[in-house]
């Protein structure tokens, strides 16, 4: 099967600093993966680079097997629909118009949308459940209305690679787990970053581990989330569990253990003060 996207040697550095380096890997039609690691890993530009927000990268990316450098913009954004953590939305802008911006690269200029193209905004806005809503002012909805009515937007643009970087960011635990269920069911292939280990672990088909600009692990959950690897790169005492609720490998992490020892000192020496 040809990989949906293909990343080989992929390099990126600033005046100052290797930034991403030698990253390789492929992504398949209609699957789920998660970018994980600690901050400043390189998560957000490694993204950049796959929708050319970055563009002096060294390396080959192709989706579908072209080269992304020799798709005009237009041809880019049919095919690629980025979710960012802070969205470009003019706030009093409502919903439906918002969701109808997602058509903007199969327009040409001045042309009006279609009914065919009215029934396709219809049938998103359904999926996402937000039709309710439709004629709300965007900056008026909770967290979780908005990243679905962005990710409504993004869907109208029917691409084949969905990009969301930190999906969940600022969402409470209801709403984390109803927008990944959801982005689980688009039938696109998703690349997101998410700093929830469990979460990726619970929705994702594949994992990017990335530290320091580097791909430390790829693979499925149970491959990349090993004791042995989340220590190395969170530097944090961890240990493995199965939650009893899905099934699914779970995280645990503790305070790193020179921090514990750090607490265990003040509450003795606080012990002592209260009880000489
Ligand atoms: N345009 C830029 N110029 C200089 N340095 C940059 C630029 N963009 C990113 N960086 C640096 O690259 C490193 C990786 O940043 P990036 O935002 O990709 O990390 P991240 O893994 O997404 O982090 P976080 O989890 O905190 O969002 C950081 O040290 C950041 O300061």
């Amino acid at each position: 099967m040809t990989a949906l996207l293909s990343v080989k040697q992929l390099s990126w550095q600033t005046q100052h600093k290797s930034i991403l380096s030698d990253l390789n890997f492929e992504l398949n039609a209609g699957s789920i993966n998660a970018i994980v690691g600690p901050n400043g890993a390189g998560k957000t530009s490694l993204l950049r680079c796959l929708y050319r927000q970055i563009s002096d990268y060294q390396g080959y990316i192709s989706l579908s097997g072209q080269p992304v450098e020799q798709l005009k913009h237009k041809m880019l954004a049919q095919q690629i629909a980025v979710v960012n953590q802070h969205s470009d939305i003019h706030f009093t802008l409502s919903v439906y118009e918002i969701v109808c911006m997602g058509l903007i690269p199969h327009l040409s200029l001045f042309s009006q949308i279609n009914s065919v193209q009215k029934q396709w905004v219809d049938k998103v806005l359904a999926q996402l459940d937000i039709t309710d809503f439709k004629d709300r002012v965007f900056n008026r909805l909770s967290g979780g209305e908005q990243q679905r009515v962005l990710i409504a937007r993004a869907l109208v643009q029917q691409p084949q690679l969905l990009i969301l970087d930190e999906p969940t960011n600022h969402l409470d635990v209801h709403f984390q787990h109803q927008i990944l269920s959801l982005v689980n069911q688009l039938g696109v292939c998703v690349l997101m970053t998410l700093h929830d280990l469990n979460l990726a672990a619970y929705y994702a088909d594949n994992i990017l581990l990335l530290n320091q600009g580097k791909l430390v692990a790829s693979g499925v959950p149970e491959q990349v989330l090993t004791p042995k690897l989340i220590q190395q790169v969170f530097e944090l005492p961890v240990s493995l569990g199965i939650n009893p609720l899905n099934k699914k490998q779970h995280v645990y992490f503790a305070a790193p253990e020179n921090k514990v020892a750090i607490f265990e000192d003040q509450n003795h020496s606080r012990r002592s003060c209260d009880n000489p």
